[in-house]
């Protein structure tokens, strides 16, 4: 995702080098399955619709920019990988993708668990009602309150992450007389990142407990230590975000696979569980290429059978935590045009009702976004843009370089798909910007399932 040909981005009329910025559509009003929810369509008069809904009944009944999400699409994609993975695995919704009530029961009826890392998270799913046995807590630091609610609460598991969380927990399991189940996030030294991994670069970060260096090793010991309040089930290891390709998965099956065999030979306990972690990717523009659920599915059961089968070890029951996967293809983010400002010779500055505060993805990472105008076709050609938002910070960039017809005019709808995962779950309040509702749509009705900031929710945590 480098952009090193011009570190602003191409310019107008640039021959843009092939493969690296997203070349000129050669239908700007055509919507690109790729990037697009699956209920996204133009209707007679070209008015995109999602859900049977039109973006100008949206924009008028709940205002500019919102969130919308398809839940049909949500619920298909949540679906597709709970029966990708069958019955001998399961599939933990990463929260921290995208949390809300509707989102968590959408979630319990397709079957789904739940990854939450935090205490907020933990009490969005509680109040939605997902079953807490159904219910994984994550985190590198949780506190000794959190720890206890979640024993409390009664969670599926908890991965531990430090020496001084396993202690903490033991005494708090010990203290409440229950037998927690936990599993230990190690480091598997491999960063994975869309096509490429770089084995052993990833020691270096806050996460896990290190393999290569012993830590994890420790941790098994430490846990097994105080079997009486706590039930090691598992290993658990994540490797990236964005991952298009298995073949980090592989060493990372491999490498916790190994560690499995050594605490069989060295503790004669087999663990009956690996979590592989989420972070497979998504199409943010026509160009990304991501693999369906069920080819995923059967290359990681492969691969742990493999693994398994070599070192003599019974093939233990495989989870995952895919977040992206599951919620970024499902909504979008829909804006109102404000001004157009073309700069000669460079490209066009299209300001719109958000920005960074409701995106925060372009300006963190680098990100690559398409965008679409959605109120109405154009049969004007090509003109290059940058779509932006209204904070005070030249790098509040939502789409960097995209093109959209040039007779682009203020009060235009335009759309930036592939925004369902962490933007709302990102999104801030910077310039004390309120944070935009996130609509569901589904067969020709639109609700709110979270609703649009205030500036009385601001005022309400100012204690003047
Ligand atoms: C432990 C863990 N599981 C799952 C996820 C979800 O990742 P993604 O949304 O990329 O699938 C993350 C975030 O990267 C994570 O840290
Ligand atoms: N928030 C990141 C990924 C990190 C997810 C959590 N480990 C993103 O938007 O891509």
């Amino acid at each position: 995702m480098s952009r090193s040909a011009h570190p602003a981005g191409p310019r107008h009329g640039d021959v843009l080098p092939e493969g690296h910025y997203q070349a000129p559509p050669t239908d700007l009003n055509a919507l690109d399955p790729k990037v697009w929810s699956s209920t996204v369509a133009r209707d007679a008069e070209g008015v995109v619709t999602v859900g049977g809904v039109d973006v100008k009944r949206l924009a008028a009944e709940f205002g500019t920019p919102a969130y919308v999400m398809d839940e049909a699409d949500f619920r298909a994609r949540a679906r597709a990988w709970r029966e990708a993975f069958g019955a001998d695995a399961d599939v933990f919704y990463a929260g921290k993708a995208f949390l809300s009530k509707a989102v968590v029961r959408w979630l319990h009826e397709e079957g789904l668990n739940l990854d939450v890392c935090s205490p907020g998270e933990l009490a969005v799913a509680l109040a939605a009602g997902m079953p807490p046995e159904r219910i994984a807590l994550h985190g590198n630091n949780k506190s000794v309150d959190e720890l206890e609610h979640a024993v409390k609460t009664g969670v599926g598991h908890i991965v531990v992450d430090s020496y001084e969380e396993i202690e903490r927990l033991a005494a708090i399991a010990g203290r409440q007389g229950v037998r927690q189940r936990v599993l230990i996030r190690v480091t598997v030294g491999v960063e994975a990142h869309t096509h490429e991994f770089i084995a052993t670069a990833h020691e270096d970060q806050k996460f896990g407990l290190s393999l290569t260096g012993g830590a994890a090793a420790e941790a098994v010991r430490r846990v097994l230590a105080h079997g009486e309040s706590l039930e090691l089930r598992g290993i658990h290891s994540h490797i990236g975000s964005q991952i298009f390709d298995t073949a980090g998965f592989e060493v990372a099956a491999r490498r916790v696979v190994g560690l499995l065999a050594r605490i069989r030979d060295e503790h004669g306990v087999e663990l009956p569980e690996i979590d592989l972690g989420g972070g497979l990717g998504i199409a943010y523009t026509s160009e990304d290429d991501p693999r369906e659920p069920a080819e995923i599915a059967a290359a990681l059961a492969e691969i742990v059978r493999r693994e398994c089968a070599a070192a003599h070890l019974a093939a233990p029951r495989l989870s995952v935590e895919p977040g992206r996967a599951i919620v970024g293809p499902t909504a979008f983010t829909l804006y109102e045009v404000g001004t157009v400002k073309p700069l000669e010779g460079l490209r066009t500055y299209v300001s719109v009702d958000g920005g960074m505060s409701d995106n925060i993805r372009t300006a963190l990472y680098d990100a690559e976004y398409t965008v679409a105008l959605v109120s109405r076709t154009s049969d004007a050609g090509p003109t290059l843009v940058r779509v932006v938002g209204k904070h005070c910070e030249s790098g509040d960039i939502v789409v960097r370089d995209a093109f959209l017809p040039a007779d682009l005019a203020p009060g235009d709808l335009i759309a930036v798909p592939a925004t369902g995962a962490y933007c709302r779950s990102m999104a801030s309040n910077y310039n004390h910007a309120l944070k935009p509702p996130v609509l569901a749509v589904r067969d020709g009705a639109a609700r709110v399932i979270v609703r649009r900031e205030t500036e009385e929710d601001l005022l309400r945590l100012d204690i003047g």
